[in-house]
């Protein structure tokens, strides 16, 4: 393998209390928001047909004109209590807010830039109250901040004179400032999820963005903070240059999930998704394909089942009030996840493959039959490690027959499942008599 000294520096996943508890969650809520949800994806009459957020770099709207909205931000409607709420009734149990987007507008009053809420007809911080709530609700917050910053001027996509690099060196300065002022602000929060990590100026900086994570952890320990932030020393991102992931779990899953367990590696990963095709902050025209509730849970029991974490985004309109489209979303999902939330939560893969019928989810000896897709047949086939026994079979509550159709194989019967959306049956199981170890390595 290649010496490294920005590589991984650590093999395998975490496996502290606060890494449990991220795992363990499994489910969360992302929200964009920002001066973008003012323009809401159009200007001038003309729609945007690019995600909301990045309109400052639509060439239809100037960027004088951008750099000015900070002083239309004045969400009146704003009640993070509410915001906290709706988001416990969905299930989430953390939550992962834009402190500062590529353009650079904070929204918390952040003392090494001019370009925040402070400056706006709002005055007031946003995340302050908003960690409060969410926490007050026992939901986790996780600050999303992105490197690239538009707004500032010591930024830079590339350094290519001495003065460049004056200025990017000012820039880090500035970003480990913010950073330690959101830590010390927020000292609740468990971790960063860091964006704007893909230009050169930063992916030629491994040493940098090592000792940042390295600063970070050590000023809050416990941190969580995933692949998207480092670089090792070669430019290599996510995993080093010896294919080692960098950071507390795989971030690398936006708006695409792995189909398989080959496709993750083991390590934990997180998949984060938009309700529309590719809107993260407001955008007042969704266009294409809108997830439904059903599409949505299936991708967070998919998650689930490969042993990842999955965030659903959300982004407010201006005024602090969520579109209708959202809040049935977050209300469905909310009713599915209060009968079947055990399925996903403390849960992970079963080690049972893929079958046709849904997903496996697994907890300790309680399998988890997510059934999406209900045969003709009207039975479910399981098939059981050699070493595993079967104890009871039950859907909510009430006890289901299996059939025994061969060795450690089984129908069950669907009966009279609901049809309009999906279920879950849990087998009780128990190691053999006699099996030793875990008993549910890869089903033959
Ligand atoms: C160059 O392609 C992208 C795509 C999405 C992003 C940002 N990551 C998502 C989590 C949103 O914040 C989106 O703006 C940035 C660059």
């Amino acid at each position: 393998s290649i010496p490294l000294q920005h590589g991984a520096h650590r093999s395998g996943n975490r496996t502290d209390a606060d890494m449990a508890r991220w795992r363990s969650l499994r489910f969360g809520q992302f929200v964009h928001w920002g001066l973008y949800a003012i323009a809401g994806g159009e200007w001038n009459g003309k729609i945007y047909n690019g995600a909301a957020e990045w309109i400052r770099s639509w060439k239809e709207m100037p960027t004088a004109v951008y750099d000015q909205l900070y002083k239309q931000f004045n969400p009146v409607n704003y009640h993070p209590e509410q915001w906290a709420q709706q988001a416990k009734d969905m299930g989430a149990g953390y939550m992962i807010i834009t402190t500062k987007h590529h353009d650079g507008f904070c929204l918390w009053p952040s003392k090494y830039t001019r370009y925040t809420v402070a400056a706006s007809p709002y005055k007031k911080d946003i995340i302050g109250p908003m960690v409060e709530a969410y926490n007050k609700k026992g939901i986790d917050v996780y600050l999303y901040f992105s490197i690239i910053d538009w707004n500032h001027p010591d930024w830079r996509t590339s350094l290519k004179t001495p003065a460049d690099s004056a200025a990017y060196k000012r820039f880090k300065v500035f970003v480990k400032n913010q950073l330690t002022e959101l830590l010390v602000k927020y000292p609740t929060v468990k971790g960063f999820w860091f964006d704007g990590t893909w230009d050169d100026s930063w992916k030629n900086d491994g040493a940098f963005s090592d000792e940042l994570e390295q600063y970070l952890q050590k000023l809050h320990p416990g941190l969580i903070i995933g692949s998207r932030l480092r670089a090792d020393e070669r430019g290599a991102r996510h995993f080093d240059s010896n294919n080692h992931l960098m950071g507390d779990y795989e971030q690398g899953w936006e708006r695409k999930l792995p189909e398989q367990p080959a496709d993750v590696h083991g390590n934990d990963w997180e998949g984060v998704m938009t309700i529309p095709e590719n809107q993260w902050g407001y955008h007042a025209h969704w266009l294409g394909h809108i997830k439904s509730s059903n599409e949505l849970i299936e991708m967070l029991v998919k998650s689930t089942s490969l042993g990842g974490n999955f965030v659903l985004n959300f982004g407010p309109k201006a005024d602090g009030t969520f579109r209708s489209e959202e809040v049935q979303r977050m209300q469905e999902i909310g009713n599915w996840m209060k009968v079947n939330g055990s399925a996903v939560y403390g849960a992970s893969e079963a080690g049972l493959g893929k079958p046709d019928w849904g997903y496996y989810t697994r907890r300790g000896d309680s399998v988890f039959m997510v059934v999406f897709n209900v045969p003709v047949s009207g039975n479910l086939r399981v098939k059981l490690p050699a070493k595993t026994t079967l104890a009871e079979a039950s859907a909510s509550g009430q006890p289901v027959t299996p059939e025994l159709i061969g060795k450690n194989e089984y129908f069950i019967p669907v009966g009279n499942a609901p049809r309009h959306a999906p279920f879950v049956i849990l087998l009780q199981t128990s190691r053999a008599a006699g099996a030793e170890g875990g008993h549910f390595e890869k089903a033959k």
